[in-house]
C-alpha cells in the first residue's frame, strides 16, 4: 500500500533529480482523486479563497477556513503528504503566536506541514517553527496575500535587484530550516538559479522548467469552476466546468420534461426484499 512522502524523502527526490508533483486540493473528493492518481504532496492552498470561496484575493481567508478544508482533504487522501497554507496575518505575530496558529493546522487540522509566504524576515518564526517539530515550506516571488502592495499578478523578480534578493531569501530560508519553497510567477532563468543555489526542492508555479517540483491549483488543471485558467502559466488538463455545466443543463431539462425519473428510479411496496433491512453504510462513520 502507498505510503505518505516524508519530509527526508522531499529532499531526497531532489537529490536524485525526481521531479516533484504537487497539486492544490480543497476538500474530501478533489483530495481523494488526486491520491489516487499518485500526487507526491498535496496542497491545501488559500487560493480556495479563490476557487472554493468566492472571494476577490486570499487576504479574506481565515484561520478557521484552512483549518475546515484540510480536514476534509485529509480524511480523503490519507496515504498522502498534506501542506497547508498559514492564512494572511497568522504569521508575522512573533514566534509564540506564529507557532500556536500553526499548531492548530496541525492539531486541528490534521496538516502534515504549513506553508508561509515570505523571505529573510521570517527566518526567526520558521526556526521556532521547525523546532517545535513543524515542517515549513517557504513561498518567494509573486505571494498572493500581499497582493495589495505588489498592485497586481505580476511576473517578480526581472530587475537584477529584485532577483538578487530573491535567491538571498530562497538561501534564508533553507538556512532557517525549511524543507522546500514554493516559486511563483518568476522567469525560468530565476526560478533555475534559485533551485541551483540551495539543497532544499523548489516547487514551481508559473516559473519554467528548472525547478525541482511543479504546483497547480486543482481548479486550474481541470478548467473546472471559478480559476485563473486561461493564464499563461496554467495548462488545464481537462475541461471539467463543460462537462458538469452540460449534465446538470440536461438534468434539468429531463426534469422539465417528466423524462427523469424513470420507472426504474422509482420505488414501490412490492421493493425487494434483500434491501429492506440493509444496514445503513454512512461514510467517514468513524473517522475525525
Ligand atoms: N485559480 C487560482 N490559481 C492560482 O494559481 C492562484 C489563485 N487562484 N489565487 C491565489 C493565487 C493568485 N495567483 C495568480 C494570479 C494571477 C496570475 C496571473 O495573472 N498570471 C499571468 C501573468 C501575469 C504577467 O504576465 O505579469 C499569466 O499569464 O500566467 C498568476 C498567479 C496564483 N494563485
Ligand atoms: C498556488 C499555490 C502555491 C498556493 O499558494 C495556493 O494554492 O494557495
Ligand atoms: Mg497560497
Amino acid at each position: 500500500m502507498k505510503q505518505a512522502l516524508t519530509v527526508p524523502r522531499l529532499k531526497t527526490m531532489k537529490a536524485q533529480g525526481k521531479p516533484i508533483a504537487v497539486i492544490t486540493a480543497y476538500d474530501h473528493p478533489s483530495a481523494m482523486l488526486a491520491e489516487e492518481a499518485d500526487v507526491d504532496v498535496i496542497l491545501v492552498g488559500d487560493s480556495l479563497g479563490n476557487v472554493v470561496l468566492g472571494y476577490d484575493t486570499t487576504v479574506f481567508v481565515k484561520l478557521e477556513d484552512m483549518i475546515y478544508h484540510t480536514r476534509s482533504v485529509v480524511r480523503g487522501a490519507p496515504r498522502t503528504m498534506v501542506v497547508t497554507d498559514m492564512p494572511f496575518a497568522t504569521y508575522r505575530l512573533g514566534p509564540e503566536a506564529t507557532l500556536r496558529n500553526a499548531a492548530r493546522l496541525m492539531q486541528d487540522g490534521g496538516a502534515h506541514a504549513v506553508k508561509l509566504e515570505g523571505g529573510a524576515e521570517l527566518a526567526d518564526e520558521i526556526r521556532h517553527l521547525v523546532s517545535a517539530g513543524i515542517p515549513v515550506l517557504g513561498h518567494l516571488g509573486l505571494t498572493p496575500q500581499s497582493v495589495h502592495q505588489i498592485g497586481g499578478y505580476k511576473v517578480q523578480g526581472k530587475s537584477s535587484a529584485e532577483a538578487e534578493k530573491l535567491i538571498e531569501d530562497a538561501k534564508a530560508l533553507e538556512q532557517a530550516g525549511a524543507f522546500g519553497i514554493v516559486l511563483e510567477l518568476m522567469t525560468e532563468e530565476l526560478a533555475t538559479e534559485v533551485s541551483q543555489a540551495i539543497s532544499i526542492p523548489t516547487i514551481g508555479i508559473g516559473a519554467g522548467r528548472g525547478c525541482d517540483g511543479q504546483v497547480l491549483v486543482y481548479h486550474d488543471l481541470l478548467r473546472y469552476g471559478s480559476g485563473i485558467r486561461d493564464k499563461k502559466m496554467v495548462k488545464s488538463y481537462a475541461n471539467i466546468g463543460d462537462t458538469v455545466r452540460s449534465a446538470i443543463a440536461e438534468y434539468v431539462s429531463e426534469v422539465k420534461t417528466r423524462a427523469f425519473p424513470e420507472e426504474k428510479h422509482s420505488f414501490t411496496v412490492k421493493e425487494s426484499p434483500e434491501n429492506q433491512n440493509a444496514p445503513v453504510k454512512l461514510y467517514g462513520g468513524d473517522k475525525q
